[in-house]
């Protein structure tokens, strides 16, 4: 039985031989001989999962290692009775530590406090939670916007989008990408929301580039709009538009979620659901798969502030690395992908375990989620 997986899933060989031949194939474009004699297709959110692409082959079960699934036609998979799972939440720690790595930067660069800004999120799901939870254990206020969560009744303070354009300093967007329909996400940030922000506001869109219109974006910062921007997503992809990165604070290459947890965490949701989809359901301890990280423990002083906060979280991940890269490589064909494709070890918080002589700092660090404990003698 063969299975295909996208090059660019870490760990997939090793967990997918325990179900079938495993073939690792580029997912941009894929190689579309290599369906004939496929059960199954394991793949990012770099390929279209579609009629197009399926018709007259006899895969059986498809899996994408991403929490986005705009790339999947998942209703004509259902239709064909071919079997489908996507990795919900696999990335999210990752995607608020890269937002925590872009707002530390520039409320260092800007010289501002991040607990006198209010921010606001929209889409509250896996990363907007989260997000959330770990601006509010600092104790900076947020504002939440998720109209299908609010319409299901779940507990929250929801908003509405107006609202937290009007009183956000910081405004981020979570959500999937629907083209239509009641919830439609496509431009929700349009020109007459950039330009209504409040004045030095920071945009940060890390969820799908479409859901800013990215000409309008670009219009409203060459028109001088005192704003900073924050992009790790485009429109479109991978063929960005170059001035617009010129004009943006950070700009990276779709590479958010792409801490080395994150991806792994992606590769066995999928292949733990293709096996109970075989009827031979397997479990994978994500900690049996993870190497060393390159530092593992250091020790800090005295009370946690944002700046020990910044070293910290810059130690493990500082965005400034992926901003130079993509601006060193963009215009050269294919850049932006092998970026994605050779990006370098970058772990979570998690991974780094804080020794604390103050018992309020390591309890903070643990809520802010990395391995804190408090040691009263180093
Ligand atoms: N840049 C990256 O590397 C990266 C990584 C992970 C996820 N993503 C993208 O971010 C999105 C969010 O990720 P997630 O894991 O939190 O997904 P999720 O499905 O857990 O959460 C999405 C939330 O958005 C809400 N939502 C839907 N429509 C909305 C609307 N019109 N307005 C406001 N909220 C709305 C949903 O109700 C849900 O709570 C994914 O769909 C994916 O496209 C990008
Ligand atoms: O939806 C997701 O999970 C993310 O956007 C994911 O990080 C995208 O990475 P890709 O699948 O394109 O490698």
């Amino acid at each position: 039985m063969k299975i295909l997986v996208d090059e660019n899933m870490p760990y997939a060989r090793e967990l997918f031989s325990r179900l079938g031949e495993v073939k690792a194939v580029p997912g941009r474009p894929l190689p579309v001989s290599e369906l004939s004699d496929a059960e199954a297709l394991m793949v990012r959110s770099v390929t279209k999962v579609n009629e197009a692409l399926l018709q007259g082959h006899g895969v059986k079960f498809v899996g994408t290692a991403t929490a986005g699934t705009d790339h999947v036609d998942q209703a004509w998979l259902a239709q064909q009775g071919i079997g489908f799972s996507a990795a919900p939440g696999c990335n999210a720690i990752a995607v608020v530590e890269y937002v925590f790595s872009a707002l530390l930067m520039l409320a260092e660069r800007d010289g501002f406090a991040l607990r006198d800004r209010t921010v606001g999120i929209v889409g509250v799901g896996n990363v907007g939670s989260r997000l959330q939870a770990r601006l509010e254990a600092l104790g900076i206020r947020t504002l939440l916007c998720d109209p299908p969560r609010k319409d299901r009744g779940d507990d929250g303070d929801f908003q509405p989008l107006e609202t937290l354009v009007r009183e956000a300093d910081i405004l981020t967007f979570h959500t999937p990408l629907y083209k239509e329909g009641q919830y439609k996400t496509l431009h929700m940030a349009d020109e007459a929301l950039i330009a209504s922000l409040k004045p030095g506001a920071i945009l940060v869109n890390a969820c799908r580039g479409p859901v800013v219109d990215n000409a309008a974006l670009r219009r409203r910062l060459e028109a001088g709009q005192a704003l900073s921007t924050v992009l790790d997503v485009w429109e479109p992809e991978p063929d960005l538009d170059v001035e617009l990165l010129k004009r943006v604070d950070i700009g990276t290459a779709h590479i958010a979620g792409y801490t080395l947890e994150g991806k792994a965490r992606g590769t066995t949701q999928v292949f733990e659901a293709y096996s109970t989809f075989l009827g031979q359901s397997q479990q994978v301890a994500l900690d049996t798969l993870l190497p060393t990280p390159d530092v593992v423990r250091l020790a800090v002083h005295g009370p946690l502030n944002q700046a020990l906060l910044k070293r910290l979280a810059h130690l493990v991940y500082d965005v400034r690395r992926d901003d130079a890269l993509l601006r060193h490589a963009t215009g050269r064909p294919g850049e932006f992908d092998k970026l994605r494709k050779n990006y370098a070890e970058r772990r979570e918080w998690s991974s780094l375990y804080v020794l604390c002589d103050d018992a309020a700092t390591a309890a903070l660090l643990q809520k802010l989620g990395f391995g804190a404990v408090h040691h009263p003698s180093h």
